[in-house]
C-alpha cells in the first residue's frame, strides 16, 4: 500500500500549511507539507526528504498525529508532528503559497478532503 506522509509543523503555536499549484484539480487546496514514501524509505526520512524539497528546510519528525486517513487510489495519508530544525526558514519551492495557521484558521481554509479529517488533531496540537 502506498502511503503519503505529511509533516505537521508548529511554531509559536502556529501550523504551517501549504497551498498546491497543481494539478489543476487540486491547484489552490490546501494541505501539508509531505508526500509519497518512495519504496525502500522510512517514514522519517520520506519526510524529511519531502520538506528539504518543498520548503528548503530540514525538519525534525515526532509522533504521530490523528488517524491514518483513506486517499483514492488505495493511498493513505499519515501525519508526523514535526518542527523546523534552528534557523530554518520555509520557502513555497514547488507551492503557490505558505501559511502560518492559528487556530481559528483551520476550519476555514480549502484544504484537501483528505486533511480535512486531521482538522480536530491539527487543533490539539496548537492548544
Ligand atoms: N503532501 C500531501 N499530500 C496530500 C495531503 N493530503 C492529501 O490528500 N494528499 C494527497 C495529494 C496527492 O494525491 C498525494 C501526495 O502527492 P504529492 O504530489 O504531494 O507527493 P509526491 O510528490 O510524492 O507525488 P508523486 O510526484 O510521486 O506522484 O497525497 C497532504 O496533506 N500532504
Amino acid at each position: 500500500m502506498t502511503t503519503v506522509v505529511g509533516a505537521a509543523i508548529v511554531r509559536d503555536g502556529k501550523l504551517l500549511a501549504q497551498q498546491r499549484a497543481w494539478p489543476s484539480d487540486a491547484a489552490g487546496k490546501w494541505e501539508l507539507p509531505g508526500g509519497r514514501v518512495e519504496p525502500d524509505e522510512s517514514e522519517v526520512d520520506a519526510l524529511r526528504r519531502e520538506c528539504a524539497e518543498e520548503l528548503d528546510a530540514a525538519i525534525s519528525v515526532g509522533e504521530r498525529v490523528g488517524p491514518d486517513v483513506p486517499l483514492p487510489g488505495g493511498k493513505v495519508l499519515r501525519i508526523y508532528a514535526a518542527v523546523l530544525d534552528a534557523a530554518a526558514e520555509p520557502r513555497a519551492v514547488e507551492h503557490r503559497d505558505l501559511r502560518w495557521l492559528g487556530p481559528a484558521d483551520l476550519e476555514p481554509l480549502d484544504w484537501l478532503p483528505a486533511d480535512r479529517v486531521l482538522i480536530p488533531d491539527l487543533a490539539a496540537l496548537l492548544q
